[in-house]
């Protein structure tokens, strides 16, 4: 291969189940196809600190079924800056680095776009975030494995509050996206749930609740994202107590959610992304990103996937209405 035709791949943001998968693919469809392949550590921020690692057919072996990420991940907040972008685009080119493929979520995009618009970077972008939160694409590498975690944990919860007649608060991860919380509250038979996008009143939360344990229920849950600020299952559980006499037992799930051995959906969509990701490399693309549309893995044009989702349907807090009465 010439100059300029090594790729490079990273992964930014926050690390997710599968995410190795992908490095996998990447790396050994790329070498596959003749190039030469660079691993970059901990993100964005490797690409500034110039931690680059030429990566062989062994470097991917036995990381299939590992969560998180041998390549490390990061926030860099240093990369908002056009100046340090530009020592990132410098890093790659001296060692003949012409494409790289960014595996992360929405925020990761952007910095993705910004190399891609400024500078003569390939670019190539894999949907890797257990939030499912990118515009574009109906599925991201993480989320089903974070759903199995919650749901498994959440069913724990579930028999215990059951066997002490009690109403739980169950906080899962969604700083500002209500993919999971929602898609685990139906998934759990879960009473309500609280996320971003639906701020559900508390006199609702309240009513329902006690409506159920009017009703005969035996245990009760509520689903709660835990928001942009920290401690938000806490709020909602002194304001059920002092305002409703609801008394309710908190359990934050966090980052548990991020770890773990990924599902079969999600190594295998990784791998079929990664794949993807090489082989448009080579077809000359750039600035796509692989992602599912229809159930179907395709390329999309990246400006279609660099905001947050925000096609959430009203129809799924229905469904969990309905089945909760
Ligand atoms: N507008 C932007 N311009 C340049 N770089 C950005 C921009 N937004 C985000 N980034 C870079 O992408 C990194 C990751 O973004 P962010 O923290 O939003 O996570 P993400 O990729 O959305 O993943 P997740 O939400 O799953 O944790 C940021 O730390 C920063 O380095
Ligand atoms: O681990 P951090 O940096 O606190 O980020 C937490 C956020 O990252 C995510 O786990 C996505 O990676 C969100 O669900 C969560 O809000
Ligand atoms: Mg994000």
């Amino acid at each position: 291969m010439g100059r300029n035709n090594a790729i490079a791949v990273l992964c930014s943001g926050g690390d997710g189940p599968g995410m190795n998968s992908a490095i996998r693919s990447v790396v050994r469809t790329g070498i596959s196809e003749g190039y030469d392949v660079y691993g970059v550590y901990k993100g964005f921020a490797g690409l500034l600190t110039d931690d680059f690692e030429k990566m062989d057919l062994s470097s991917v072996g036995n990381i299939i079924q590992r969560g998180g990420t041998v390549l490390y991940t990061s926030r860099c907040a240093e990369f908002h800056d056009p100046e340090a972008r530009k020592v990132a685009a410098e890093n790659l080119k001296k060692r003949g680095i012409g494409s790289l493929i960014v595996i992360g979520g929405n925020g990761s995009f952007q910095g993705a776009n910004c190399l891609f618009k400024e500078h003569d970077i390939k670019i190539i972008c894999i949907p890797g975030t257990i939030d499912n939160d990118i515009s574009g694409t109906e599925y991201t590498i993480g989320f089903d494995t974070a759903l199995h975690t919650a749901v498994e944990a959440i069913d724990k919860i579930r028999d215990t509050a059951t066997s002490h007649d009690r109403t739980f608060l169950v906080e899962v991860m969604g700083r500002s996206s209500g993919m999971i919380a929602i898609t685990v509250a139906i998934s759990t038979g879960a009473e309500c749930v609280i996320f971003p996008e639906q701020v559900e009143s508390l006199d609702d939360v309240a009513a329902n609740i006690k409506r159920g344990i009017e009703r005969g229920k035996k245990s009760s849950i509520i689903i709660v994202a835990e928001g942009d600020h920290e401690g938000l299952g806490y709020s909602y559980q002194k304001d059920l107590k002092s305002k409703y006499g609801l008394a309710t037992k908190l359990c934050i799930l966090g980052h548990i959610q991020r770890g773990g051995n990924p599902s079969p959906r999600d190594r295998f969509s990784a791998a079929r992304m990664g794949y993807m990701a090489v082989e448009s490399i080579k077809r000359g693309d750039s600035g796509k990103v692989t992602v599912v549309r229809d159930g179907k893995f395709c390329l999309a044009p990246l400006e279609e996937c660099l905001e947050k989702k925000n096609d959430f349907d009203p129809e799924l807090l229905e469904i969990l209405r309905t089945l909760a009465l």
